[in-house]
């Protein structure tokens, strides 16, 4: 048997994996949809969307398959597909020396035949694949190949409008719904696993002004800026948002207390390069609340106790 390898984007995968909030979540019409017309169309047993986290592929639609809800990794045959630029068709395991020992062929649910198209992310990057199986060996012909094709666009279509709804427009930064389920999905983990997380709630002082001094465009430039600067200094996997108006977000975790002030310290001297060059100066107040899983029952209540500690900085600076 043969481990798929892993792929040199993969870290900006993963990324873009996280950033559609598929993983975990319940199951859904819109992507049960294809797989059971993928069932239907193709006259296979079951059919599946998969999504390849770091360890595991993480079934979001799956037919025919009751009660399996993910595959280790190495064991999957989409962790091979997300490796091709096109479909990936194995039309007897058995007889494939990737496969024909993989527990999966030899075990339950006994696949022989396998065809899986990798689903690509606005980004670009394979983050699952719509796959059809078998448990006797098959061919598919050009018309069926072009047939899951276009299926595996559709479902695409799908991520492309997911990742729209938790996109805030002006900045590029994930908005408040986005935030608020990477963040229970990011909290989950940290409590799984005992790793720190801290929160960072950002408001803009005086904001209101630049917006009556130079008008609504250039507030909209000023927070633009502030985002570009909020994601220049945090890292690729903290999470970034704007919760609205002129109020971000930071979540960063698996971060050391020092890590967090280093971050900050980062932050403000962004903001006085920045400032240096420009006509009105952008200045915030912020508030930190350390994560701790017997205080905090959910993402809602750190970021309650963030916003409350930026509340009392800008009152105490009579911002
Ligand atoms: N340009 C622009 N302005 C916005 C946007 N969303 C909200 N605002 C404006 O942002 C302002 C926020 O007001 P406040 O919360 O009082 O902000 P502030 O002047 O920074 O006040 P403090 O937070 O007390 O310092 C309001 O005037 C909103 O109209 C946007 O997308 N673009």
């Amino acid at each position: 048997m043969k481990i798929p390898d892993i792929p040199a984007d993969e870290a900006e995968r993963l990324q873009a994996l996280q950033s559609l909030h598929l993983l975990d979540s319940e199951r859904e019409e819109r992507f049960d949809r294809f797989t059971r017309l993928a069932r239907r169309l193709f006259n296979v047993p079951m059919a599946l969307v998969g999504l390849i986290d770091a360890e595991r592929e993480w079934l979001k639609s799956a037919q025919g398959m009751e009660g399996i809800t993910e595959t280790p990794r190495d064991l999957s045959f989409c962790g091979h597909t997300i490796l091709r630029p096109e479909t990936m068709v194995v039309p007897d395991a058995l007889l494939d020396e990737r496969f024909f020992d993989n527990p999966i062929v030899t075990g339950p649910p006994h696949i022989r035949f396998y065809a899986g198209r990798p689903l690509r992310s606005p980004s670009g990057h394979a983050v699952g694949t719509l796959c059809l199986l078998d448990t006797q060996p098959r061919q598919l012909n050009e018309e069926d190949l072009a047939l899951l094709g276009d299926l595996a666009d559709m479902v695409e279509h799908e991520l492309a409008i997911l990742l729209l709804a938790t996109l805030d427009e002006l900045t590029g930064l994930t908005n408040r719904r986005g935030f608020e389920a990477l963040a229970r999905h990011s909290l989950g983990m940290c409590r799984r696993m005992k790793r720190p997380a801290v929160l960072l709630f950002f408001d803009l002082d005086g904001f209101k002004r630049i917006n009556d001094d130079y008008g609504h465009a250039e507030g909209d430039k000023a927070l633009q800026t502030f985002a570009r600067l909020l994601r220049s200094t945090f890292r690729e996997s903290d999470v970034v948002a704007r919760l609205g108006g002129d109020e971000f977000a930071v979540l960063l975790t698996n971060a050391t207390q020092q890590d967090c002030d280093r971050a900050l310290e980062r932050l403000t001297l962004a903001l006085y390069e920045h400032n240096a060059m420009a006509a009105y100066p952008l200045r915030h107040s912020v508030g930190r609340a350390d994560f701790d899983a017997d205080k905090h029952a959910d993402a809602a209540a750190l970021l309650a106790e963030a916003d409350r500690l930026m509340y009392r900085q800008k009152q105490s600076r009579g911002r």
